[in-house]
């Protein structure tokens, strides 16, 4: 079996004293581009937050890379880029040094960057499309510029696991190809992706895994549901919980579009079904 790269068992965790995830069990093994859905409050964030260790979870155990959680220390293996921050905050800093500021994990305290830095930093801003804006001002671009330059510092600390809470929320068709692209181009040199999507867009191939949160549980672990009709979507053959996501086992359909609704305030295409389809 692959090496598990993300493993949680059994994951509780409460927010405000109230529960937000029940039970959890939830795997990535080593070259997976896994994809969490499912509907707005259903607790895709929360859960990315509980494994880059943001929230501690009530009960169940997180490992990652093989280690527990609560002793993992090895940090610049891990990139993350939250949901819906941005950037600039006042900051009167360049797109690459906001870029660049993702290797410090890696560098000595105090010495100068390195050729290796810069390279990074470099195929890092490449990766996201925004090597013209490099020497601009963070505050010069849009939110959706702003979120590519965040994912841009998360990979140039070339983490071994990328964690991405929709990182295509409002960013222009165009880009969300050029970063499938880039992506494509991570996942190849054996590494592995973690993302919060409500629009697959372009990343829909590179997908392997799509893993469903209903109110706090998993309600689909399988392959990508592809739609039949609209409003309708079939598992491939062989997704394992079809029947747990609440469509009819029978003729083959899976219950994912009820748990995914389009509702989400940010989506980049208002026409555009919950995995980037047209409605
Ligand atoms: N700080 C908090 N305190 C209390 N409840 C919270 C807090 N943050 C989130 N919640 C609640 O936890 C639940 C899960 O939220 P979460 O953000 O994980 O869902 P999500 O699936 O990522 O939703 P979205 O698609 O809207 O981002 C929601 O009901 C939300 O209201």
């Amino acid at each position: 079996m692959s090496e598990l790269i993300v493993d949680v068992r059994d994951l509780t965790v409460e927010l405000g004293e109230r529960p937000v995830l029940h039970g959890i069990d939830f795997q990535v093994s080593r070259g997976e581009v896994v994809t969490l859905l499912g509907a707005n409050g259903s607790g895709k964030s929360t859960l990315v937050r509980a494994i880059v260790g943001l929230i501690p979870p009530v009960t169940g155990d997180i490992t990652i890379f093989g280690q527990p959680l609560r002793s993992f220390h090895d940090w610049p293996r891990l990139g993350y880029v939250p949901q819906r921050t941005t950037a600039a905050g006042g900051v009167p800093a360049t797109v690459r040094e906001v870029v660049a500021s993702g290797r410090l994990a890696r560098r000595k305290p105090f010495w100068p960057s390195t050729r290796s830095d810069r390279e990074a930093v470099d195929r890092a801003i490449e990766m996201v499309g925004l090597a013209d804006r490099a020497d601009d001002g963070i505050h010069t671009l849009s939110g959706g510029q702003q979120q590519r330059a965040l994912i841009a510092r998360a990979a140039s600390g070339d983490p071994d696991l990328l964690v991405l809470d929709e990182p295509n929320a409002g960013v222009d068709q165009r880009s969300q190809e050029a970063f499938a692209r880039s992506l494509r181009t991570f996942v190849a040199s054996g590494r592995t992706v973690l993302l919060v999507l409500h629009d697959m867009g372009p990343l829909e191939p590179l997908v392997s895994r799509g893993v469903v949160l209903d109110a706090g549980r998993v309600a689909y672990d399988g392959p990508v549901p592809v739609p039949v009709a609209a409003g309708r979507h079939v598992g491939h053959p062989g997704a394992h919980s079809a029947a747990v996501a609440g469509g009819s086992a029978a003729d083959g359909t899976i219950g994912v579009p009820s748990a995914v609704p389009n509702d989400h305030p940010h989506s980049s295409d208002e026409e555009t079904g919950p995995f980037g389809w047209t409605s």
